[in-house]
């Protein structure tokens, strides 16, 4: 089984081509896929696929070659992975497996299209506009935290810290409680500070997250929109541009009236050949 690894600002995944489908991809091959000590390791699988090919992309397989079948390291599906879709683009363009028309290039997702556009060593992919819907808290180590809802296509919670404590404090161990009944399929929960001001930009946030089904990870893309969405909100702007650090590195994100660019690098990294039987799954 061929394989490459790449990552986008530290969130990495195993990505596997299976053009036509064929590949049997199941929650534990998954999970066994991105152990990182008995596996090839990473926060997540993307199977690319034909969208005729995946009951998924069939529908979008008029506008979209490719479907991207994504997946989080413990085998579950998530309807979005904005870094994902940035390190997608770049596989296929690396492979020359499709190639921009007018400048940019569909991919098909659970959450739908998705636009990008190559600038230079950064990948940019048009997701919907963040929709912020809903309060509630999260709860991390005996600390409740009010925050926001954001759907981007998968949920997210966003919760600013009070002034007094640091993002580097934080616990990402565990995951953090929320209400059960407010995200009935689970929830990215992303803790944000604000950053000093970024030139070109309306704002510059801090943050770190903790994923559905992944654990804590370097750098989330969805979640980068849900935040800046969520800042540009508290600045009193509906649409602007945010520079969002991650440990990762630097995302940035254009909500606009009617979708949101998240904007960075986009890095493959190795490619190689898998043995399947000898992981453990
Ligand atoms: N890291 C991703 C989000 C991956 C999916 C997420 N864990 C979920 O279950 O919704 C990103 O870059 O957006």
């Amino acid at each position: 089984m061929e394989f490459t690894k790449g990552h986008g600002t530290g969130n990495d995944f195993v990505i596997l081509p299976d053009p036509d489908g064929t590949l049997d991809l199941t929650p534990g091959l998954v999970a066994a896929l991105c152990d990182r000590r008995r596996g090839l390791g990473g926060d997540g699988v993307l199977r690319v696929v034909r969208a005729a090919k995946h009951p998924e992309g069939v529908a979008l397989a008029g506008e979209a070659e490719w479907f991207m079948d994504y997946w989080n390291s413990d085998g579950s599906f998530a309807e979005m992975c904005g870094n994902g879709a940035r390190v997608f683009v770049r596989y296929l363009l690396d492979r020359s497996l499709a190639a921009p028309s007018g400048g940019t290039l569909p991919i098909a997702t659970r959450a739908g299209l998705v636009r990008a556009r190559v600038e230079g060593a950064d990948v940019a992919v048009e997701m919907r506009r963040p929709r912020l819907y809903d309060t509630a808290t999260a709860t991390l180590g005996g600390l409740t935290l009010p925050g926001t809802a954001v759907d981007v296509g998968n949920p997210h919670l966003v919760c600013p810290l009070p002034a007094a404590l640091e993002l580097t404090g934080l616990d990402l161990t565990r995951a953090p409680e929320v209400d059960a009944s407010a995200f009935p399929s689970g929830v990215n929960v992303e803790f944000t500070t604000p950053g000093e001001p970024v030139t070109g930009t309306d704002g510059h946030v801090l943050m770190r997250v903790y994923e559905r089904g992944s654990a804590e990870t370097l750098s989330c893309g969805t979640g980068a929109c849900a935040v800046a969405a969520v800042a540009l909100r508290d600045a009193g702007l509906d649409t602007g541009t945010v520079s969002v650090d991650v440990p990762g590195g630097r995302l940035t994100v254009t909500v606009t009236a009617d979708s949101c660019w998240l904007s960075g690098p986009a890095v493959l990294v190795a490619t190689g050949t898998l043995t399947p039987t000898a992981l453990s799954h």
